[in-house]
């Protein structure tokens, strides 16, 4: 066996052992999920790991992936799983931590069986940040942060493949009652209030009962 399957192995297995919790994060492009996952890291202890932002990472690293990742993104189009989990199952475990928000990922089919057949983690839930295309749009011109896939060309791939490929995922996780969606179009301080109420324990009823009736 190669020295990179065996260190493949190696992830699976810290991982299988902590048992973290996940969450993915989705939406379309623009949505807020970076904004968000930025605020529920301070309020609530996640760690916040964005597919997109490890894939941008390993392409300025010079890896031998770099030039297919930089054509894929500048496409709008999905990573190939393999490449995708390996960063991620990688940052997961040198990061020590076990409460994950997994930010744009899973994007497609391929990324969410692939990602469960070899992590075998099931997401806790699901958030959906849902907002529509011409606020999503307006976001993106807006952002400023040199990102190349920024331009209105790519922009409308992205789009394309978020409503073929990524929604599709969604609609999974909705059929397992997992999808906690949330409106998205409101400014930002709003939408994390909704993101708080999902985030924020649950005291159990019979408890509050109890603490009424004391
Ligand atoms: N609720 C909001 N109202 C207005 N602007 C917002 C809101 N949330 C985020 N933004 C702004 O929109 C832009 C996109 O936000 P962000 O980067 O968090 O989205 P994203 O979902 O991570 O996008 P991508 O999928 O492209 O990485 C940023 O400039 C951000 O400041
Ligand atoms: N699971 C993923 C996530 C992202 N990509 C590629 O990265 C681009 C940017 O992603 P953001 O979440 O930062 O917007 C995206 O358009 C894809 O090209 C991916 O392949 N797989
Ligand atoms: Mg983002």
């Amino acid at each position: 066996m190669g020295t990179a399957d065996t260190a493949n192995k190696d992830l699976t297995f810290s991982l299988a052992e902590k048992k973290p919790k996940v969450v993915f994060v989705l939406g379309g492009p623009g949505s807020g999920k970076g904004t968000q996952c930025a605020k529920i890291v301070q309020h609530f202890g996640y760690t916040h790991l964005s597919a997109g932002d490890l894939l941008r990472a390993e392409k300025n690293s010079g890896s031998e992936n770099g030039i297919m990742i930089q054509n894929m993104m500048n496409e709008g189009k999905i990573v190939p799983s393999e490449v995708t989990i390996k960063l991620l199952q990688k940052a997961m475990v040198e990061s020590g931590k076990d409460k994950f928000l997994i930010d744009g990922f899973p994007r497609n089919e391929e990324n969410r069986a692939a990602f469960e057949a070899v992590t075998k983690i099931e997401p806790e839930f699901v958030l959906f940040f849902n907002c529509p295309e011409e606020e999503l749009e307006r976001r993106i011109l807006n952002r400023n942060q040199g990102r190349e896939d920024d331009n209105i060309e790519t922009i409308r791939k992205r789009f394309k493949v978020f409503l073929e490929s990524s929604l599709p995922v969604i609609e999974y996780y909705k059929a397992k009652g997992k999808v906690q969606e949330i409106d998205a179009a409101k400014p930002v301080e709003e939408v994390f209030e909704a993101v708080k109420v999902i985030f924020t324990p649950k005291v159990e009823e019979s408890c509050w009962c109890r603490c009424v009736i004391l």
